[in-house]
């Protein structure tokens, strides 16, 4: 069973009421990388490849901060930092309006025990304006069996 919106807001921080949807929290954009050299995966373990964050579209002074992005891929991280809590698993799709504009959001798995500011990758097919902070995904909670918790390479990451 998939778990409402307010639960799933109990494990998400910071949200504001706007976030929260009925079966799920919607994330945000925090900063958009670009990665710059390849990465490996091994039988036994693997190799993030070097980024670089993009800058921040400077010439029309926009404000808030927006990235514009041109046709490509890029990590982006999402603003919130995730619990996912015993007995969950969490999934991550796109927002449809990101969707609408030719970009998508690939995800993976979100296990049991992982805490952290999570990452996906943004495909542009077109290109598109996205202001840092906008909604750009949306969190969503299952009911899940487990016999033990995350304790991977990116437990923890991205919060101070
Ligand atoms: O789209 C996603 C999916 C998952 N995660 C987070 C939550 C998940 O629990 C963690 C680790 O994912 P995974 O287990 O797939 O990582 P791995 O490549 O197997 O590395 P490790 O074995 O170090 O965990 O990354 C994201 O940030 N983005």
């Amino acid at each position: 069973m998939f778990r409402s919106g307010a639960f799933v807001a109990d494990h998400v921080s910071p949200t504001t009421d706007s976030q929260v949807q009925p079966n799920g929290v919607d994330l945000t954009a925090d900063v958009v990388f670009e990665q710059l050299e390849p990465g490996r995966i091994g039988r036994d373990g693997k190799q993030i490849g070097d980024r670089v964050a993009r800058p921040l579209e400077e010439l029309e002074q926009k404000e808030p901060d927006t990235y514009y992005l041109p046709e490509g891929a890029y990590i982006v991280r999402y603003g919130e930092r995730i619990e996912i809590p015993e007995d969950h698993i969490g999934f991550v799709y796109p927002r449809s309006s990101l969707m609408r504009n030719s970009c998508m959001l690939n995800t993976a798995v979100w296990d049991a025990g992982y805490e952290g500011r999570g990452e996906g990758l943004l495909q542009v097919h077109h290109d598109i304006e996205l202001e840092r902070g906008a909604r750009i995904a949306q969190l969503v909670f299952a009911e899940a069996n487990h016999e033990d918790f995350y304790d991977g390479s990116y437990q923890g990451e991205n919060v101070e």
